[in-house]
């Protein structure tokens, strides 16, 4: 059971990222997702995280002596000092709404615009990250890449702290970034993703769900489009980066052939393959030991989900990457020819609704990440990400102080050498730690030890 579904709060929380190129529409996404929402509070009343509400004070922000987070200094920024770091205010906007609704400008600063909405009668404390575009050199590219990284990383080093707490707070929010939306750049002299983007995409793919887009899917026909699709998904492919699955792309496949004409009972009998919601990889493995493979401990079998939820997956699916069209940059309202109002952008030969699945991919998205699989995304999160973050972790640790203790030792042997009287005795945390690491192996035998 995930942390945030341990805590007693009705609230859920849906934290997500926006990265890629500069100038893609990366913030245009963000106002155009704000403009579909139903707040439940006024811009006035919205709700604030440490990052933003205490960024002047964050700076006295301290850790424990061994770098980790201690539960009282919390801020959901690891760049408190910094004025370019993450989780500051970007462009000297005072809110979010005002983010969502102000003047475009370049992202200089990381920003997380923070908005208590309902969705489907369920209420929703939603936070929406927009990064800077990547944009100079490797290098620039890889530090920004770092600073990313190293902000995935933060959330999860909040969730270790909460956990370590003798009496957790059943109010901590969580801070966990549930999906990276990831725009590529389709303006590429070559079709698919570039160096930079697999560079990245390969970086972040260990700490968060990617979920791929294609940014001003106005400007591509649909065989432009398809042809983009496939190249961004071979590439991924040959370059082992994993996207968020909404369902295996086998089965996926399956089902929409079916969808036209197939045998109505083939998925259902084939579908006993685990899905990738254990996170990324694991449908890989399923693969290799045969594509029927049964997992009778499995709860999430596909076959169990009802053939709705199972075509809606299939068709998400087929969509990834996503074409998405942001709204025009002054909000303007748009009327289609019936005179309804809608957010989309004005050409001389007709008018363009972004929420319209005819013209690209964003309602699919949008009802994808806020509703239907909005818990999974936590799921996977919480049970593949930050799991593994988590072992590696004590893992690095425990080698550190394996290390220590191994010094010590050579220590003690040298003075013992040289008759000296004031050995040392290696303390009883270290023997401890010692035999944690012949341990290792399981996540239960990790955590052992190390539990304060
Ligand atoms: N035609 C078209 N233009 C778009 C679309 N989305 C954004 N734009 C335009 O692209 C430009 C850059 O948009 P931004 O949203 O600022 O892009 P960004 O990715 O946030 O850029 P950085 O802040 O540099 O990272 C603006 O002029 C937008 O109006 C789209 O879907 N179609």
């Amino acid at each position: 059971m995930s942390y945030s579904m341990r805590r007693k709060n009705v609230v859920s929380e849906l934290n997500l990222m926006v990265a890629g190129n500069s100038g893609l529409g990366k913030t245009s996404f963000i106002r155009t997702l704000y403009g579909t929402l139903k707040l439940r509070t006024s811009p006035g009343g919205l709700r604030s995280k440490a990052s933003v509400s205490n960024f002047g004070s964050a700076a006295t922000t301290s850790t424990s002596g061994n770098g980790d987070i201690t539960p009282e200094n919390r801020s959901t920024s690891p760049n408190n000092n910094s004025q370019n770091g993450i989780g500051t205010k970007a462009n000297g906007t005072k809110d979010s709404a005002g983010y969502a609704t102000g003047k475009l400008q370049r992202t200089l600063n990381s920003f997380e615009a923070l908005f208590e909405i309902e969705e489907g009668h369920e209420k929703i404390n939603l936070t929406l990250v927009d990064t800077p575009g990547f944009v100079g050199s490797d290098e620039v590219i890889d530090a920004h890449c770092d600073e990313i990284l190293a902000y995935l990383e933060y959330q999860f080093d909040l969730t270790l702290a909460e956990e370590r707490k003798v009496r957790r707070n059943p109010k901590a929010t969580d801070n966990q970034i549930h999906a990276c939306i990831y725009f590529i750049d389709q303006a590429s002299h070559r079709p698919g993703l570039s160096d930079a983007d697999i560079r990245i995409l390969k970086r972040l793919g260990t700490r968060v769900n990617l979920i791929p887009v294609i940014a001003r899917g106005d400007t591509l026909t649909r065989a432009q489009t398809k042809r983009l699709k496939q190249a961004i998904l071979k590439d991924a492919a040959d370059n082992q980066i994993q996207f968020f699955q909404f369902l295996s792309p086998k089965l996926a496949k399956r089902l929409l052939a079916q969808q036209h004409g197939g045998d109505p009972d083939q998925y259902h009998s084939n579908s006993r393959r685990r899905h990738s919601r254990n996170g990324p990889g694991d449908d890989e493995e399923a693969e290799e030991g045969g594509e029927d493979e049964e997992s009778d401990d499995d709860d999430d079998d596909e076959d169990d989900w009802d053939p709705e939820v199972l075509e809606e997956k299939a068709q998400l699916q087929s969509l990834i990457p996503f074409t998405v069209i942001a709204q025009e940059e002054d909000g303007t309202d748009l009327r289609d020819e019936k005179g309804r109002r809608i957010q989309g952008r004005e050409f001389p030969w007709g008018v363009l609704d972004c929420l319209n699945s005819q013209h690209c991919d964003l309602s699919g998205l949008r009802s994808a990440l806020l509703s239907s699989h909005r818990q999974e995304l936590k799921e996977i999160t919480y049970g593949y990400f930050y799991e593994k973050y988590r072992t590696e972790k004590l893992l690095a640790r425990t080698k550190s102080q394996h290390i220590a203790y191994q010094q010590q030792q050579q220590l003690q042997q040298q003075r013992q050498k040289n008759g000296s009287t004031g050995g040392v005795t290696p303390t009883g945390s270290t023997l401890k730690n010692k035999e944690s690491l012949l341990s290792v192996g399981s996540a239960a035998a990790i955590a052992g030890p190390w539990e304060e």
